[in-house]
């Protein structure tokens, strides 16, 4: 029976035609500090005009879903970020959420992080390990947003593939369903990553790209090389036209959009703004 619960909630982050998850999150201002992230100040605007653009899912926290989803409770799957890094702890991921709350909000998946190679694998893991025990029993996913950005990975290093892919395979055995990891950069390397991992990956949007071309190309590559989706943040809520780009990242994931269309789409939306039509 639980097992069924949980094909139901994969069902809704899934896309049935192209068999992909675009999720939005807007997590990152417990773990990066408020001031950097200026798109998530006013939280409940951002979140609105994101929900607009219809992902498939946002990640978010229990206090901030509580406050910012009553008017937008059913228009998006919520995934319940359940535990946080913080700037003064980057490299170790502390649980405050938990699987019964999740389903209580109507919930879709649990969302935990981990950094590996670092001081901090060691708790983080076995922390994930209870959470999928759970997540398992209840029937529901379990989504790991999982980077090698431990204190043992040079900086330079932390988009080589190999550390990409021991994430994904030590989440997978951890008992993860989705992934989200960083993007290596390149296709022939995220393919690897991707046949190393039998859950589903999906890609953050990083900080890496500089220009929406780098953005959409990144985004459209990724798709073309076997990665499940996205979870993606600060791009996309940094963007003058949120709703806007949302929709043209839906195309370009779910459609098949081109990077051409997807900017053709792009200026569209953000000249008319009539982004019911999409
Ligand atoms: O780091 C993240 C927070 O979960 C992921 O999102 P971005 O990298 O796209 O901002």
């Amino acid at each position: 029976m639980a097992m069924l619960g949980k094909e139901v909630r994969m069902s809704r982050l899934v896309n049935p035609k192209s068999g992909r998850m675009m999720a939005i999150t807007v997590d990152h201002a417990i773990s990066r500090g408020i001031g950097p992230m200026t798109g998530l100040q006013p939280i409940q605007d951002t979140i609105d005009k994101i929900v607009a653009g219809r992902p498939d899912a946002m990640t978010m926290t229990k206090g901030i879903a509580e406050h910012c989803m009553w008017k937008n409770a059913g228009k998006t799957s919520i995934l319940l970020k359940c535990s946080s890094y913080a700037p003064i702890h980057p490299t170790y991921d502390i649980a405050f959420g938990s699987v019964d709350e999740a389903i209580r909000m109507g919930a879709d998946a649990v969302s935990v992080g981990a950094m590996t190679f670092g001081d901090f694998q060691a708790q983080q893991f076995a922390e994930i390990g209870k959470f999928s025990e759970e997540c398992m029993a209840k029937g529901m996913p379990l989504i790991g947003h999982v980077y090698p950005k431990g204190e043992g990975v040079p900086k330079d290093k932390q988009t080589d593939w190999e550390y990409i892919a021991y994430c994904t395979r030590s989440a997978t055995e951890l008992g993860i369903d989705i992934i989200k990891t960083t993007y290596t950069g390149d296709q022939e390397g995220m393919a690897k990553v991707v046949r190393c991992t039998p859950s589903r990956v999906v890609i953050q949007g990083g900080d890496n790209c500089k220009t929406l071309d780098d953005y959409l190309n990144m985004t459209k590559d990724a798709m073309d090389c076997g990665v499940g989706g996205v979870t993606m943040g600060r791009f996309v809520w940094d963007y003058h036209d949120i709703t806007a780009l949302v929709v043209a990242l839906r195309y370009i994931i779910h459609e098949g959009y081109s990077v051409k269309e997807a900017k053709e789409l792009l200026a569209q939306l953000e000249n008319d703004k009539n982004y019911d039509q999409f």
